[in-house]
């Protein structure tokens, strides 16, 4: 794979060419500065000082009486250090939050490549919906995907000169909350034909999808002759599709071929073999079953975190906090013997 193919993945790329068959999108180039606190891993979590007072976690990141309450009591007042301010971006703020206005009040947020998807957990909608620049810079800040845009984007490619992009851009997406997982699939482009297409979600089985392949296969072969092929310009590559209820299709994302591209329901080895629209080899995969299901790659968060119930490690957690403290209120402060 080459550079000029993982660079026409980026948003700002491709974008332009694609946005009557696309979700409605401003992309906003960002300061150096900001890409710097992206990719700071020293010292602590700070999230960025708001101008507009729109905080995604108030009271807590930005907040360190907490903190000061502490040092004080653990050690002398001469040891605690001075917290560190939390850093501004204004101009970036007000221009983002102009944008979130006119795209409705609510966003997705992804950067040249890729989207925070791995951080939607710690939102409070437990999603990537953001309708401030503070819940964006949190999303983007908890990210490990955004690792691989940050400092990874170019590792797998023969003519590899560069180590990141010259510059980094934040594509704001109108947020649909409607969106049906069914009808997401990735097309998979070899020698510039479309030779499969895949479910998008492989966790799940839509018995709906099973009527509908036929159709949407048709859909889909057409959108691609008639608006992808000639306007991509690399050999192979992915692209991620919407097929709305009225049978229009929406384009969500290019992806290069092979690398960090996942290939759903197939393998890299099958899809380089199969001899595409030409013949009549498009190969369309869905889960046809219950049991095809594959388990989530990218998205998943620990069943430990998930599972509150009685008896999980929550539970059992909170349990022998509690009793510490009760312990620790006990006139001889708990268990004596340690003295
Ligand atoms: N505008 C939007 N509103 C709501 N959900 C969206 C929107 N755009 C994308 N999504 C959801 O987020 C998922 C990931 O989107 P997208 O492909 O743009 O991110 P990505 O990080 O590039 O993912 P991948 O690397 O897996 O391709 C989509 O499959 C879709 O379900």
């Amino acid at each position: 794979m080459k550079q000029e193919d993982i660079n026409r993945c980026q948003i700002q790329e491709w974008y332009p060419k694609f946005k009557s068959v696309s979700v409605r999108t401003i992309i906003h180039e960002l300061p150096e500065s900001f890409v710097e606190y992206l990719q700071d891993d020293s010292g602590p979590f700070l999230l960025p000082l708001s101008v507009s007072n729109e905080d995604a976690l108030p009271n807590r990141i930005n907040n360190p009486i907490g903190e000061e309450d502490y040092q004080v009591a653990e050690g002398s007042e001469d040891e605690a250090e001075e917290p560190p301010s939390p850093p501004s971006f204004p101009e970036l703020e007000l221009s983002i939050k102009e944008s979130i206005k006119t795209l409705g009040g609510a966003v997705f947020p992804k950067l040249n490549w890729s989207s925070p998807k791995d951080s939607a957990w710690i939102s409070t909608s437990g999603t990537l919906r953001c309708s401030s620049f503070s819940e964006i810079a949190l999303l983007l800040r908890s990210s490990d995907s955004l690792v691989h845009d940050l400092c990874h984007a170019y590792d797998s490619c023969s003519d590899k000169t560069l180590s990141r992009p010259p510059k980094f851009f934040l594509a704001l997406r109108r947020w649909y909350s409607s969106l049906l997982p069914a009808m997401e699939f990735r097309c998979f482009v070899w020698g510039r034909r479309l030779v499969s297409i895949s479910q998008r979600e492989v966790t799940t089985f839509y018995p709906e999808l099973v009527e509908m392949k036929t159709g949407v296969q048709k859909l889909l072969k057409k959108f691609f002759i008639d608006i992808v092929k000639e306007k991509f310009e690399s050999e192979n590559y992915t692209f991620d599709v919407y097929v709305t209820k009225d049978e229009r299709v929406k384009i969500l994302d290019f992806n290069p071929w092979g690398a960090f591209t996942l290939p759903l329901l197939f393998t890299w080895e099958e899809l380089e073999q199969k001899d595409g629209e030409g013949g009549d080899g498009l190969v369309f995969r869905i889960v046809e079953s219950q049991c095809g299901i594959r388990p989530g790659l990218k998205t998943a968060v620990p069943q430990d975190y998930l599972d509150i119930g009685p008896g999980s490690g929550w539970d059992r957690f909170l349990k022998k906090a509690d009793e510490e403290l009760r312990m620790q209120k006990m006139p001889s402060g708990g268990d004596s013997s340690n003295l």
